[in-house]
């Protein structure tokens, strides 16, 4: 039977009389990659706070691995990954310096860190780079590289926001292949995009208007039932309507 991670239920954020995220519903399964997507302002950012346990709920209800966005925030955080366009990686450290680091945070042990260090080594190329500072490294090796530490304690959910900002879809695909592999080993993927190509890798996606998720289903269900041939065209459909914009 399928395993249900993220689970919420009329969750909603206000900021004084302004409501940020509303009342929004849905499910995501053990292993999906989940796509969060909705024009600048609509709310993503908010949502994904509250369902990593950094901002709590105005009202409604969310439960993230099992545990309850209100009283049970640091067990969230424990079972999550996150990575943010702008990462947690240390610039002036080399590759090997930031993996034993985060590592090293996430609790895993001197012989586990030289175990991941060796793995992440091969499978994102960067042998040659590892005494490298990750200041220097090129954008899209610092996203790999940030990806596989926001990973490293193999947590059941990876929350990544806008994770690819900034690079050719060449180098956006290179990096969607260690998603792939993440959901493959049972990791479930939220993601936020706003890049259309990565919204048709996705299982699901919700659309988010002005605070509300407007539609939810796969790429290929959206394009049914807005028939209309790319997610791009779904997207405007649904975004054209909205009021806000981010300030
Ligand atoms: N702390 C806050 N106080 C007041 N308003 C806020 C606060 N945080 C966010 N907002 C407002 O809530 C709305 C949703 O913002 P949010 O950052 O969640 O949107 P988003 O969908 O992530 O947008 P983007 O794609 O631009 O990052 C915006 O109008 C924003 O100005």
């Amino acid at each position: 039977m399928s395993e249900i991670v993220i689970k919420t239920e009329q969750l909603t954020k206000r900021f004084g009389d302004f409501i940020a995220t509303n009342a929004i519903t849905f499910e995501v399964q053990k292993g999906e990659i989940f796509g969060f997507l909705g024009a600048n302002g609509a709310g993503k950012t908010t949502a994904m706070r509250m369902l990593c346990g950094l901002s709590t709920p105005s009202s409604g209800k969310a439960k993230i691995a099992g545990f309850d966005v209100y009283h049970e925030t640091e067990k969230i955080k424990k079972n999550i990954g996150y990575m943010s366009q702008k990462f947690s990686l240390y610039e002036d450290l080399t590759v090997k310096e930031n993996i034993q680091f985060f590592g090293g945070i996430y609790g895993l042990s001197d012989r586990e860190i030289a175990e991941k260090t060796q793995m992440m080594s091969r499978t994102l190329g960067l042998e040659t780079a590892m005494n490298k500072m990750v200041g220097d490294l090129p954008l899209g090796w610092k996203q790999k590289l940030a990806f596989s530490v926001a990973i490293i304690h193999q947590p059941k959910i990876v929350f990544l926001d806008e994770p690819t900002g900034g690079v050719d879809p060449v180098t956006r695909r290179q990096f969607w292949d260690l998603i792939y592999q993440a959901a493959e080993d049972g990791i479930t993927v939220f993601v936020t995009t706003h890049y259309m190509d990565e919204a048709e890798y996705c299982d699901r996606i919700s659309m988010m208007v002005d605070g509300e998720i407007k539609a939810l289903d796969s790429p290929k269900a959206l394009k049914e039932s807005f028939n209309v041939s790319s997610m791009d065209e779904v997207f405007y459909q649904l975004a054209r309507a909205a009021t806000r914009s981010s300030d």
